[in-house]
């Protein structure tokens, strides 16, 4: 509930990663808040004008200044943000970081968690938040595109065969499944959108507290074209470092040649006719 230790964590995390070779750092979703949609009103920060001030967005400048000091690519997991125009909206909003510490991405969370599984969980984002509405491919010049969604995104594969359609290799998910999906669906999730796209997939969860309202999965991993899970945590507190094998996507595509085989004659191609905005 502290966003002042939050963030202090975070830096002793990103450092803890980039000291252990990491180029690129991901956090999990809503990692200066708790997760719960009576939270979000408190912790939200405004984010525009671009460069916010340090009051009005006191995590922006922590993570700006962190990616700098790490000297990596940072994905600042999400954080609830208040809109500029009208302060009664809310999003859930991840903001990338370059190495030099310049905003270099925003996506807000394009589907919002609205569940209801009758004894086991309900959630309902849309009491208070409002969805985005882009697809966020992001391009690091030393490495190439990603595609950066948050949480529930992943449920929806168009989200993910576009950035992959695009070019990404990588698609970053900060995310908080609960002790019921997470079960179900984190890894199978991770597994389908690497599977669907042959491309690589990160999943990063916080860690579970069960004195929280909301207990998270935890289990933050890396998932290679093939759908291999490279490494995955436990629900503990923990950090994943992970080199992502150049040549894997060119030789799981090879393998199985899904990209020459599709039939864009008998279904539409969802990446193309300008039917989604990036
Ligand atoms: O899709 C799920 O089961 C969980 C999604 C979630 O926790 C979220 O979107 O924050």
């Amino acid at each position: 509930a502290d966003k002042t230790a939050n963030l202090h964590n975070a830096r002793t995390k990103v450092l803890e990663a980039a000291k252990a070779g990491a180029n690129l750092v991901v956090l999990p979703e809503c990692f200066n808040s708790p997760y719960g949609t009576k939270y979000f009103d408190k912790y939200a920060e405004t984010l525009l004008p671009s460069p916010p001030s340090e009051s009005a967005s006191p995590t922006f400048h922590a993570l700006s200044k962190l990616a700098k000091e790490a000297n990596v690519y940072l994905v600042g997991g999400s954080i609830p943000e208040r809109s500029d125009t009208d302060s009664k909206k809310l999003y859930n909003t991840s903001l990338t970081f370059s190495p030099s510490g310049d905003l270099i991405a925003t996506h807000r969370k394009v589907h919002l968690f609205d569940i209801d599984i009758p004894g086991k969980i309900k959630f309902v984002e849309s009491e208070v938040l409002s969805p985005g509405n882009k697809i966020t491919i992001v391009d690091l010049p030393e490495y190439g595109k990603i595609g950066i969604a948050i949480c529930y995104d992943i449920r929806f594969p168009e989200l993910a065969t576009i950035a992959a359609r695009k070019g990404a290799f990588l698609l970053l998910y900060p995310g908080a499944f609960n002790l019921t999906t997470g079960a179900l669906h984190w890894e199978l999730l991770a597994r389908a959108r690497a599977t669907d796209n042959q491309v690589f997939v990160g999943l990063c969860s916080p860690a579970r507290d069960m004195n929280a309202d909301y207990n998270a999965w935890g289990h933050s991993m890396v998932v290679d074209p093939n759908a291999h899970v490279l490494q995955q945590l436990d629900e503990k507190e923990g950090i994943v470092v992970q080199e992502l094998e150049t040549g894997k996507i060119e030789e799981t595509r090879k393998g199985i040649p899904l990209y020459t085989q599709r039939r864009f004659d008998v279904y539409p191609d969802v990446s193309e006719g300008g039917r989604f905005k990036e």
